[in-house]
């Protein structure tokens, strides 16, 4: 990417099944200054347009940068289906090919093809009910990168990040260990400072267990693991608030305290971030060698070839995949 080419974002729609492929089309048809190459099958991609009432010029990727894109011209790396999609319903005869699409991306961001990829979403247990383990496009690009990477997701007015992902809550407790914490804690300062613009990061750090152990008299993982982390990230300079009770951390009156939380489990923080602002939330990937971002919600099965499904947070993820391009680009 020089400075007359658009930001090239390779762009996979996810599970044929659910609404990504209509949001893919919805973006394609808007006047988005992205080089945008969506992956996926061609034939689905037009019949999700016609589904969501836009016209579509898709033509084969040629690789080559550009410096303009006109609304509803986009370019296309097919991936062809196993089986043709019935929306709504996933079938786990087309699980290789969602993950052929996240492999394409990935590799073609890895080889400096694409300045970035922006996921639609899967169905994971489609994926699983295929034989496959995968617990999500996170741990996949990390995988893929061989890299050590943390989940964040950012919305206008609070940005949240995991130490745990996709695991059962039963195996939180354990998974949350102080070299899991500190690894963390560490990319989340480099990634708030580097891509965020936030050179001395405030970070609150939720506790584990209800109240943040009360002391010591609700759970002891605040004691025994979290607060030594923190002590000792503190002496390096970070600015690390907690361990915080998570019930409390999220009021208005703590908000400007901090620049992002790191909660110890998905559901911890998710909800808060998706309840107060599920449009415009962008799941962003941080560690990795390359741009990801991705819509905060699902699939959504139950508006999958109605054309209903809002837009709003795959645009969200483009303009910031853009913004963070043109930004490294600039660096
Ligand atoms: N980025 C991803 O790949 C991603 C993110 C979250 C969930 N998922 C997966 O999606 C599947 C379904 O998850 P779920 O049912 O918990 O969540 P969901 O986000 O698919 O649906 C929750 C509710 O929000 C609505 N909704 C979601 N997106 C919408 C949109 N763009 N416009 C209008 N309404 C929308 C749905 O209709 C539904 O009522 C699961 O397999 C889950 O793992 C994938
Ligand atoms: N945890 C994410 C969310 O709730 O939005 C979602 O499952 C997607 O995760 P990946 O980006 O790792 O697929």
């Amino acid at each position: 990417m020089d400075a007359t080419t658009l930001p090239r974002l390779a762009v996979t729609a996810g599970e044929p099944a659910g609404v990504g492929p209509e949001l893919v089309a919805r973006l394609a048809a808007s006047d988005c200054a992205a080089d945008l190459v969506a992956i996926t099958d061609k034939a689905l991609l037009r019949r999700a347009a016609s589904a969501s009432g836009v016209v579509l010029d898709i033509v084969d990727d040629d690789g080559k940068r550009i410096a303009s894109r006109p609304p509803g011209r986009i370019r296309v790396r097919h991936v062809p289906l196993a089986v043709a999609e019935s929306p709504g319903h996933p079938d786990p005869r087309n699980a290789r090919h969602v993950l052929d699409m996240l492999a394409l991306a990935a590799d073609g961001c890895l080889a400096g093809e694409f300045d970035g990829v922006v996921t639609g979403p899967v169905q994971k247990s489609s994926i699983n009910d295929a034989g496959i383990p995968f617990s999500g496009h996170t741990e996949f690009f990390a995988e893929r990168a061989s890299a050590e990477v943390v989940m964040m997701l950012a919305g206008p007015r609070l940005r949240v990040t995991l130490a745990t992902t996709h695991l059962p809550l039963s195996a939180v407790p354990s998974a949350v260990t102080p070299a899991l914490l500190e690894r963390t804690l560490r990319i989340v300062r480099t990634a708030l400072a580097s891509l965020f613009g936030i050179p001395q990061p405030r970070i609150a750090v939720l506790g584990l267990n209800p109240h943040a152990g009360e002391g010591g008299h609700m759970g002891h993982e605040e004691i025994d693991t979290i607060v030594p982390v923190l002590e000792r990230l503190r002496a390096e300079g970070m600015e690390l608030l907690g361990p915080l009770p998570a019930d409390t951390a999220f009021v208005p009156a703590m908000r400007d305290r901090y620049d992002a939380v790191l909660a110890m489990y998905h559901d911890q923080a998710l909800p808060v971030l998706k309840s107060e602002a599920f449009d415009s939330t962008v799941n962003v990937t941080l560690g990795l060698p390359f741009i990801r971002t991705s819509v905060d919600h699902g699939t959504a099965l139950d508006r999958a070839g109605t054309g209903t499904a809002n837009p709003a947070s795959l645009f969200s993820a483009t303009h910031l995949a853009m913004d963070l391009a043109r930004q490294r680009r600039q660096s």
